[in-house]
Order: structure tokens, then sequence, then C-alpha cells
């Protein structure tokens, strides 16, 4: 494992039975609290942006915004936040999705995502991928072009990038690490 890997691996905490029985917790946390390693996943997914060829951010509620962010300052492009259900003042597009604890609805300002947009969605973790294919639903149906997904942690065992795979059609699905 390189360096920047064992680096944020070492900075993410295992909470067990967390927020339910069966669920092994990723916490980020303590990574976030670390400059350092902060800054190395920063720089990393900002990379992916750039490689990617993205000329926007979106960034999925709430821990989506805290990585996506200073993503899309360090590559300068600007941030989308995709919300959870009533949260946008304006004009929405919504997308109902499970998860690997529960379900939900995710938004989008409508005028926020154009025809000829190339979105970069990042994330923290990807499980179940529920989350994640509601986004390319929402980006796609703005009537933007996924660039692909970039994530810190993808919980492999969960089967969540084959369920995207399909969905992403060729855009890169990119995990800093794997578990
Ligand atoms: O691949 P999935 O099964 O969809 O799960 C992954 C999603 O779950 C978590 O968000 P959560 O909805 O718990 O919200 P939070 O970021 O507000 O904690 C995580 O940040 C991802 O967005
Ligand atoms: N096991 C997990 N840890 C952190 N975030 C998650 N989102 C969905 N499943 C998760």
């Amino acid at each position: 494992m390189t360096d920047i890997k064992e680096l944020l691996l070492s900075r993410i905490r295992d909470v067990a039975d967390y927020p339910e029985p069966g669920v092994m917790f990723k916490d980020i946390t303590p990574l976030l609290a670390d400059p350092a390693a902060f800054t190395a996943l920063t720089d990393a997914l900002a990379e992916i942006a750039e490689n990617a060829g993205a000329t926007k951010i979106v960034g999925l509620e709430a821990r989506g915004f805290i990585l996506g962010a200073p993503v899309a300052v360090r590559a300068g492009l600007g941030f989308i936040p995709v919300r959870k259900a009533g949260k946008l003042p304006g004009a929405t597009l919504g997308q109902a999705y499970d998860l690997e604890y529960g379900s939900a609805e995710i938004e989008v300002h409508a005028e926020d995502l154009v025809t000829g947009d190339r979105v970069l969605i990042v994330d923290d973790v990807l499980a179940t991928g529920g989350t994640a294919e509601a986004s390319v639903q929402l980006i796609r149906r703005a009537g933007a072009e996924v660039a692909g997904l970039a994530v810190l942690m993808e919980l492999g065992f969960l089967g969540g990038r084959t369920r995207l795979e399909p969905a992403l059609s060729g855009a890169p699905l990119e995990a800093l690490l794997t578990v």
C-alpha cells in the first residue's frame, strides 16, 4: 500500500454496530482533524477531477460536502451541493433512494447543472451505491454529463461498484481505498 493510502486508512475509525446493529461505520472525523491527511485527501481527489476533465464538483450531503468543497477550490471548479430533501430554497429536481441503513431523498437546484457541464461526484463512502446512483440520475436529468465518481472509501462487500457501473456508462469510479 502507498504511503498516502496508509495515512488515510490509519485516520479512519471503525465503529461497530453504528448507527444500527450489524453496520461497521467508517468514521472519517479523525482524518478531518489531521491537516496532513485532509490535505493529502483533497489533493488526491482534485487530481481525479482534473484527470476526468470535470467542470463542476457535486458533493453529497453531508460528508460529501466536507470533502467536495475543498476539492472544488483546489481544482478551481464550482461546487454544487446535492442535499437531503427539503433543504434547498429554489426550484429542485429530486430522487428517492435506499442506503445501507434506511432510505432518503436527495435534491439539487435545477439551475445549478446545465447541458455541457461535466460533473465529478465526490463522497466519503460508497456502500450499497444507492446514494451515488440517485445522484447520477439527478445529474443526468438536469442535462449534465457525469465525468465520474470519486470516493475516499469503497465498501467492496456491499456491491456498490457492480450496481453503479452500468449507470456510469464508462465514466470512472475512483476509490482511494477499498475494504
Ligand atoms: O452507498 P450508500 O449505501 O448509498 O451509502 C453511502 C452514503 O451513506 C453516507 O451518507 P448518509 O446518508 O449516512 O449521510 P451523512 O453524510 O449525512 O452522514 C455516506 O456519506 C454516503 O453518502
Ligand atoms: N458503513 C458505513 N460507514 C460510513 N458511512 C456509510 N454510509 C453507508 N454505509 C456506511
